[in-house]
């Protein structure tokens, strides 16, 4: 494991499995179910495009920021971990040495 905001922002998206739906966002959404964070992730990557289309590089960035940041929270409630998709990521593009590298730091 390292300290990346991947990372840590993973650690709190799996501490609010045990929060009360009331008192935070993801414990809410985790409560909603798989669809409802489904249909955050079709929202924000609707956003994003429609960001894309009007040029405006601020907003890409922040309805990026968005989408990742669901598409995290799916990870989490399906017992995923970012580390996956960046070994994933690695593994694409021949980085056979960050993979072990990560293996290594699990
Ligand atoms: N990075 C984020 C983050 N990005 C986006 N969002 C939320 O995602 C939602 C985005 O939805 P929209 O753009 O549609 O805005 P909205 O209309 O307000 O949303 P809805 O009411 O339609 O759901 C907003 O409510 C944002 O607050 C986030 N909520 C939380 N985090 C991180 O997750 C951590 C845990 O959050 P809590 O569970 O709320 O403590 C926080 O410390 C943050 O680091």
């Amino acid at each position: 494991m390292n300290d990346s905001v991947l990372t840590q922002l993973a650690e709190v998206l799996e501490s609010r499995k045990q929060a009360e739906p009331d008192s935070s966002y993801v414990a809410k959404l985790y409560a909603k179910g798989l669809d409802s964070i489904l249909k955050k992730i079709g929202e924000e990557a609707t956003e994003t495009v429609m960001a894309a289309k009007d040029g405006e590089k601020d907003k890409i960035v922040y309805e990026v920021a968005d989408l990742w940041f669901h598409t995290l929270v799916l990870l989490a409630q399906q017992n995923l971990h970012p580390d996956d998709v960046l070994k994933e990521l690695a593994r694409r593009f021949g980085m056979s040495g960050l993979v072990e590298k990560a293996n290594r730091n699990d």
